[in-house]
């Protein structure tokens, strides 16, 4: 049997509104999904439709009021605040926003000794350490010194990677983190984050509303509606010949601008007209 790393089953999460609606909203309505050592699932959906919420409940960030999400067995949903920074060793993030996600103030190098101080490794080993992740991530040794404003968004996407790889994870959820890159930039920290897989087995949780992005990065992926998965499994399959009338409609909106995106957009749309045919056909047959 397959080992599993991250099991979500059945988990709902309700906001609890203010003002005169007594009622909670219900962002995750009974989510399952699970994921394997190594694997990258991809958790695509437009917007609003409970991403950031699922990935949020992961990292014990969104408050999860039904169902279960177990790390390797153990049940997670209600850890203690102790037990949530053990996991930080484990489980970390990476966030969308290279601007906003890093201090301002800090050096590089201080920014990525932050989470092995909190393990108490001691200098030396903090130095190798930041040497080693630098070079994990393609960033030249003199980054150390500078500051996140000195940097480019791309630069800064790996400075947050690499953080996020301090501590040895295994899992990592990425909260659309190549959407504010552009395209050329996009395609190289994508290809970072294959690299780094195949190195480390580090699992993701990649969410992105870029079907193109999920495309080229997943095994498995999840298609999220209005709080609930309505299509899951094996990437290509999901991607390339989807079932649900709405995965089909969002890989029809999906915009894919370069020309091998392109040729295989144009193979989308010709394979969905071919779905939408064989639907018609089967509704006429019945
Ligand atoms: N803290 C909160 N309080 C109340 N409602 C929230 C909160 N966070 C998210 N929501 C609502 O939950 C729903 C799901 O939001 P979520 O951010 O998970 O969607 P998303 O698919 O990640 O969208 P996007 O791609 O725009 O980030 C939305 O309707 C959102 O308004």
């Amino acid at each position: 049997m397959t080992e599993t790393l991250l099991n979500v089953k059945d988990v709902v999460v309700e906001y609890p509104l203010k003002g005169f609606r007594k009622e909670p909203f219900k962002a995750l309505k009974g989510v399952s999904l699970d994921i394997r050592p190594g694997e990258t699932v991809g958790l695509v959906g437009e917007s609003g439709s409970g991403k950031t919420t699922l990935g949020r409940a992961v990292l014990g960030l969104a408050p999860v009021t039904g169902g279960s999400i177990s790390y390797r067995g153990e049940a997670i949903s209600k850890a203690s605040r102790a037990k949530r920074k053990e996991l930080s060793h484990e489980i970390q993030v990476v966030f969308q926003d290279p601007y906003t996600s890093l201090n301002p103030s800090m050096t590089i190098e201080q920014i990525l000794t932050e989470p092995l101080t909190v393990r108490k490794v001691d200098r030396q080993a903090a130095n190798k350490r930041v040497a080693d992740l630098l070079d994990q991530v393609r960033l030249p040794q003199g980054a150390a010194h500078r500051l996140p404003r000195e940097f480019s968004g791309g630069q800064r996407q790996r400075v947050a990677i690499a953080r996020a790889l301090a501590l040895d994870p295994k899992l990592i959820v990425c909260d659309e983190p190549v959407s504010a890159l552009d395209l050329s930039t996009q395609a190289r920290v994508m290809e970072l984050f294959i690299e780094i897989q195949e190195r480390t087995g580090v699992a993701y949780l990649f969410v992105s509303h870029d079907l193109a992005v999920v495309r080229h990065l997943s095994h498995r992926v999840a298609v999220m509606y209005h709080g609930e998965i309505v299509e899951w499994g094996d990437g290509e399959q999901v991607t390339g010949a989807p079932e649900h009338p709405y995965t089909q409609r969002l890989f029809m909106a999906a915009p894919i601008p370069d020309p091998d995106r392109q040729a295989q957009h144009r193979t989308d749309r010709l394979r969905l007209l071919e779905l939408q045919n064989q639907q018609d056909l089967q509704a006429g047959a019945a």
